[in-house]
């Protein structure tokens, strides 16, 4: 498709399209061959100063023909050599002019154009509050005037109006204004359109610690280790406990140089491996995978920081925090007496609903655990981790069976053990007291007050001793109706996952337009090329780029404005059949095409690309 505009054919007949659009021709003495001589009402000599200025700008209005129907200009008609409206009332329409009896054309619209006009100003200012801008941009009384004619009058005369618009940084995502909850059904902010705040700051922050390094000599730290390299300290506490494990141990975060992927590696320290087959029980511990544990993926020993050490290999959750972090730690202790406004001790409580979300997550840890053959044996504050809102995993499984390898212990026992612990473990989150259970009988009481006594009873048998005995799965079967609680409210949240994740579904589609658009445009090994020249298809994708992102205000200023783009793409993607007027950089010539030629025309150059292959 041949679309080059030429000036080369004189037409002393054919009317300067200069005129037309502009009103007037700077190039009409000094060497124009169209027609300038078309009839000037007497009153209008010249073209009014700001629309003589005024240049193809984000506010111009989506130029529609009253008389061309849909379909009537063919991607193939920009082959034409210009652009004539059909009759003199649109030149005057475009040019903003006036007739000859002198009266203003905006006073004097009759009814179709009237109606042309204010379509184009409707369809447009819809098409932008679909993005709020309306809320943004002519927000309170000046809204409501947007389609009278004071408004029309400012917007066909920029600068005319008392309220001149600067460009607004619409990159700068505000949150959004109270009365915007308030928008018509098909009106959207620009938020609609993307991840909520929470969950991107969120994700941002998982990104950016994922991606933290330290110097590896100023910690101390082996440079590798085993297939491990980039370590840094996930447990910057000096003071280290040997409570849980009977060793020091400490945790890092690191990069696996055979998959690339970030790791959690827990080194205990000073542990000298006597018997290699304790190595065999990380095997089935490898095999578990399940939402509420922490993952293992291998283990070995180490002399790499210079002691006899012993690592465990977890898949690595980034911000995770411990149990004990959320709820016992500075920063939970702190956040309480903000919430109260008072000293320690009296702090809330941490609701039922989450009590009963923990215990149902790790009850359902344990029965996988349990029913692999093997038991937990760290049910502790510290060592279950915190991954997402109320989201638990069971942290360091498989650590104690190499720990105590050499002191064999009855499964069935350590299973026991485990359920006990739990309930050990949630008398002191419902208690919210590390010591709870020092004295059992005031915590209980305690709980009495504060928590229904269905919660009281499931920790009381937790607790109590086993008869014979106790099953992971009982303990299923009696939180029941928690369990449907619990799958009820991860459902929902998925529900809000999905319909973020479907907003930037919407924006992965757009990314990959604009990756087209770089494939294509300004190809610098087809510069001469002429079957790839700026003449053809690949001309109207180039207009089309600075008909996006290119456009200039009134004083020449870019124009930054994301809904104009987000309005462009995703009606080129559509391939909706509206038209939109193309300039050349020049201001020579001028296309109509509607996006979906220009739709068209992107896919074939992509083509040609893709084969040239
Ligand atoms: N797999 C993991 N992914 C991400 N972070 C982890 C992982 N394992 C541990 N962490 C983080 O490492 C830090 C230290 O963990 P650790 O288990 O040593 O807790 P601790 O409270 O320091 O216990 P201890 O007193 O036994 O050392 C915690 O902030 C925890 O969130």
């Amino acid at each position: 498709m041949d679309v080059a505009v030429s000036l080369t054919n004189s037409n002393r007949t054919r009317t300067c399209r200069n005129i037309v659009i502009h009103g007037f021709c700077k190039f009409e003495n000094k060497g124009c061959e169209f027609n300038h001589d078309i009839v000037k009402p007497p009153s209008a000599s010249g073209p009014s100063p700001e629309i003589s200025k005024a240049r193809l700008h984000i506010n111009s209005p989506v130029f529609k023909p009253s008389n061309l129907g849909a379909g009537s200009v063919k991607a193939e008609s920009v082959n034409a050599p210009e652009f004539v409206p059909k009759s003199n009332q649109e030149s005057a329409m475009l040019t903003g002019g006036v007739y000859s009896d002198g009266r203003n054309i905006m006073q004097s619209f009759n009814t179709p154009i009237q109606n042309t006009l204010m379509t184009s100003v409707s369809n447009l200012s819809s098409n932008f509050s679909q993005f709020g801008i309306n809320d943004m941009a002519m927000s309170g009384p000046m809204q409501g005037n947007y389609y009278g004619d004071t408004a029309a009058n400012s917007y066909y005369y920029p600068g005319s109006g008392s309220m001149m618009h600067q460009p607004l940084q619409y990159h700068l995502y505000s949150t959004p204004l109270p009365h915007v909850s308030h928008l018509l059904p098909h009106q959207k902010t620009i938020h609609s359109f993307f991840i909520s705040d929470s969950l991107r700051e969120e994700l941002h922050r998982k990104n950016e610690m994922v991606l933290q390094n330290v110097n590896a000599q100023e910690y101390g730290l082996p440079e590798d280790l085993h297939e491990y390299h980039s370590l840094y300290p996930l447990d910057f506490s000096q003071q280290k406990s040997t409570e849980v494990f009977g060793y020091q141990s400490s945790v890092y975060k690191s990069m696996c140089s055979v998959d690339g992927r970030t790791y959690a590696l827990r080194r205990i320290e000073g542990f000298r491996l006597s018997n290699e087959m304790a190595m065999q029980t990380i095997e089935s511990w490898r095999r578990i995978r399940h939402a509420n544990i922490v993952s293992i993926r291998e283990a070995f020993t180490s002399k790499a920081f210079g002691d006899h050490s012993l690592i465990f290999v977890y898949d690595y959750h980034p911000c995770a925090k411990t149990l004990y972090d959320v709820h016992f730690g500075p920063q939970a202790q702190l956040a309480s007496q903000v919430v109260v406004g008072s000293a320690k001790g009296t702090d809330p409580i941490i609701p039922e609903r989450t009590l009963w979300s923990y215990l149902v997550q790790i009850v359902s840890a344990l029965s996988k655990i349990h029913s692999s053959g093997l038991a937990a044996r760290l049910i502790d504050p510290t060592k279950i981790l915190v991954t997402g809102k109320n989201r638990v995993r069971l942290n360091c499984c498989g650590v104690m069976d190499m720990l105590t390898f050499e002191t064999a212990q009855s499964i069935a026992h350590l299973q026991q053990d485990d359920i006990l612990n739990l309930g050990q473990l949630m008398l002191t989150l419902a208690c919210k007291s590390i010591t709870a259970t020092h004295n059992i009988s005031k915590s209980i009481e305690y709980i009495s007050q504060q928590y229904s006594p269905e919660l009281k009873n499931m920790i009381l048998y937790l607790m109590s001793q086993p008869n014979p005995m106790k099953s992971s799965d009982q303990i299923v079967t009696m939180l029941g109706s928690r369990v449907l609680q619990e799958i009820n409210d991860m459902q929902n949240a998925n529900d809000v996952l999905e319909s973020d994740l479907s907003r930037e579904l919407e924006n992965g589609r757009l990314a990959r337009l604009l990756m087209k658009f770089g494939f294509i445009n300004e190809r610098p090994e087809f510069d001469m090329d002429p079957a790839w020249s700026e003449t053809g298809d690949r001309y109207i994708i180039k207009l089309f780029r600075d008909y996006v992102f290119h456009q200039v205000d009134e004083a020449g200023l870019p124009v930054l404005d994301v809904a104009h783009v987000l309005t462009c793409l995703n009606k080129l993607d559509a391939g909706v059949d509206e038209k939109i007027v193309l300039m050349s950089r020049d201001e020579q010539s001028c296309l109509i095409v509607s996006y979906r030629e220009i739709k068209s025309c992107i896919e074939s150059a992509f083509r040609d690309l893709s084969k040239s292959k």
